[in-house]
């Protein structure tokens, strides 16, 4: 925060300003639509005097910002004292008035969590216009939701979801006043129906998943398909413009991998996520489309991925049995196998304002490239597009046209629309994929050597460049298409048609599937039934209760530090 920005806050028209008791001392307590101020109460006159508009510099000045106040109910404070006579205990109201503020904090590694700060009035008369001012305050903040729809899967990573929803964040969401329904799904894709057909979604403010990546993909289908169908938009069209979800989606995270909660806050903690929901954050982001001719598949967020990725799921989906750790089981039995497959794959790269995946400009909240990407999504509808590469059809060639066609010998595709950052891999798979810019980054890893492959899987989990090596190639793209080489071994695209357009029309018709010496796709979790696939990246299709992740903060001459464990004080 810049300073000028602190003058600006603290010159709003005060709402209430009282002396109050914090911790034995007497401060003076002030709240204005911004921020909630208090002083330490200080011997000399002209010290006393400190106030909003006026930082002294060795005044104790402290203050939370509205916008990061979860909210604030009456309290009591009790103790247990021992009777002189017979020594039995009994509980003592301390201070009959007191009132708990409770607001967000930052800890380390992008964590957030929720502290209380208690006050103690005169009177309950003032208690009462202390709690009721500022939760008035918070109500007026519009973006904040007040009901939610929450799905629980009891099933998820380790079977904590119920335990950690009961126990760590609808205590929070009734400290912030947020009234919920809370479904706790029978089978798969319970969530996703019941969003299809039978909510009334102008019921809620957003909806809330417990669960891993897998129980999220429900809710965007749920929610996807629900607005398209409200929109009587047809899903089976590759090419169809979708409308955008009018509700946010929260994922408290309690997966296996957690990969869509970590790349949109950094972190995968519930409380933090939580947090997150109640503030009203909102992250855009992008929803890919898969089709199979013109037949609609299924959505994707994260990774869609084929070879190595797409067999370590097909290996782990039958050993659900063992938790999280069935990926490394499978990872390291599919790394030994060391398949290849054969195929072609075409895409329509991204435009060059859009940065590379290898430029090193990070996702983080406020991304500059997702706002550049969302105003080009708006010039290049799905028509648009087309139109574009109908009218470079002629001049272009099928190495360096409008669509690239690479055909060759993979041990994975990988599409990753984010970065995909997950405990197991903190930068991702590409790490400076964006959350919200309408492309995604296809990653094409030739055959190569097991022990070449190997670093380059290593190098997911360190922070070297996985892309630094000859046989892996990186592309940020806005559309793509892939064939499997057929096993009969009958080529699938003729190179001698060199327009862009025909060779994408021939790389998604020219082959009907045939499983034999195949992989399957990877589609955030869930495993496609069909190898050959056209995929469309929609720009900023939903949204999510969450920031991106937060740069952390520096100041040049002056810091906010926490202090006392409860507020934050101005140090000169
Ligand atoms: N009640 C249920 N019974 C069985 N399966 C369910 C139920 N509710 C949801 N599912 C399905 O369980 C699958 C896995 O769930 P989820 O993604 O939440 O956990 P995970 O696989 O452990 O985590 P991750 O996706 O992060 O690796 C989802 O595909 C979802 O459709
Ligand atoms: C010798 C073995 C080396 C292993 C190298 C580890 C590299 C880790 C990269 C992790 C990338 C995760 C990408 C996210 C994919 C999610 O949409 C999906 C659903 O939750 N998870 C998986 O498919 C789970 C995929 C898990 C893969 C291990
Ligand atoms: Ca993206």
């Amino acid at each position: 925060m810049l300073i000028s920005e602190f003058f600006i806050m603290v010159d709003q028209p005060t709402l209430l300003s009282t002396q109050l008791f914090y911790k034995n001392r007497v401060v003076e307590v002030t709240l204005n639509r911004v921020m909630l101020g208090f002083w330490k109460e200080i011997e000399t006159r002209r010290k006393r005097s400190a106030s909003f508009n006026c930082i002294s510099k060795d005044a104790d000045h402290h203050f939370l910002l509205v916008s990061e106040i979860v909210g604030a109910r009456e309290t009591k404070e009790e103790e247990d004292q021992t009777n002189k006579d017979g020594g039995r205990k009994h509980r003592v109201l301390l201070y009959p008035y007191a009132f708990t503020v409770s607001y967000t904090e930052r800890t380390k590694h992008h964590c957030w969590r929720c502290k209380d700060i208690i006050f103690h009035c005169l009177d309950e008369a003032q208690r009462q216009q202390w709690v009721q001012t500022i939760n008035n305050q918070l109500s007026l903040l519009s973006i904040r939701p007040k009901r939610l729809l929450v799905y629980i899967n009891p099933y998820s990573g380790k079977q904590r979801g119920k335990w950690i929803y009961e126990q760590r964040v609808a205590p929070l969401f009734s400290r912030a006043s947020i009234s919920t329904d809370v479904i706790v799904t029978e089978s798969a894709n319970h969530a996703r129906d019941h969003l299809k057909t039978e909510v009334d979604l102008k019921q809620c403010d957003g909806v809330v998943c417990v669960g891993g990546d897998g129980m999220f993909s429900e809710v965007v289908h749920g929610l996807v398909s629900r607005t398209q169908s409200d929109s009587r938009v047809d899903q089976n069209q590759p090419n169809q413009d979708l409308v955008p979800c009018a509700l946010r989606i929260g994922i408290i995270p309690a997966g296996s991998t957690d990969c869509i909660c970590y790349s949109t806050t950094g972190t995968n903690d519930p409380v933090t996520s939580a947090l997150h929901i109640i503030m009203g954050d909102s992250q855009p982001m992008d929803v890919c489309s898969v089709h199979h001719n013109n037949t609609f598949l299924r959505y994707s967020v994260s990774l869609l991925g084929y070879g190595f990725y797409g067999d370590v799921l097909t290996d782990s989906e039958r050993k659900r049995w063992m938790g999280p750790s069935r990926y490394d089981f499978s990872g390291l039995k599919t790394f030994l196998t060391h398949q290849y497959y054969e195929g072609t794959v075409a895409f329509l790269p991204a435009e060059d304002n859009l940065g590379n995946p290898r430029d090193k400009i990070k996702c983080m909240t406020g991304c500059h490239i997702c706002e550049l990407g969302a105003n080009n999504g708006q010039l290049l509808s799905g028509d648009h597009v087309d139109k574009m590469a109908e009218e470079n059809s002629d001049k272009e060639t099928s190495g360096d046209g409008v669509w690239r066609v690479i055909r060759g010998k993979f041990l994975a595709i990988n599409a990753a629309s984010m970065s995909c950052a997950c405990p197991r891999s903190p930068r991702g798979l590409s790490p400076y994929a964006h959350l919200a810019d309408g492309t995604t980054d296809l990653i094409l890893v030739r055959k190569a050597s097991r022990l070449d492959f190997l670093r380059h899987l290593m190098r997911h989990t360190n922070k070297d460049d996985q892309f630094d090596m000859s046989f892996v190639e990186v592309h940020r793209v806005r559309r793509f298409r892939f064939v499997p080489k057929q096993s009969n071994g009958i080529s699938e695209v003729d190179l001698s048609e060199t327009s862009g357009k025909k060779i994408c029309n021939q790389v998604c018709t020219a082959h009907p599937n045939n499983d034999t010496g195949h992989s399957n796709w990877n589609c955030d979790g869930e495993i496609l039934p069909h190898a050959d696939i056209q995929v469309s990246v929609h720009c900023q299709l939903i949204r999510l209760f969450a920031r991106g992740v937060e740069r952390r903060t520096t100041f040049d001459t002056y810091t906010w530090s926490v202090i006392e464990g409860s507020s934050l004080s101005w140090q000169a």
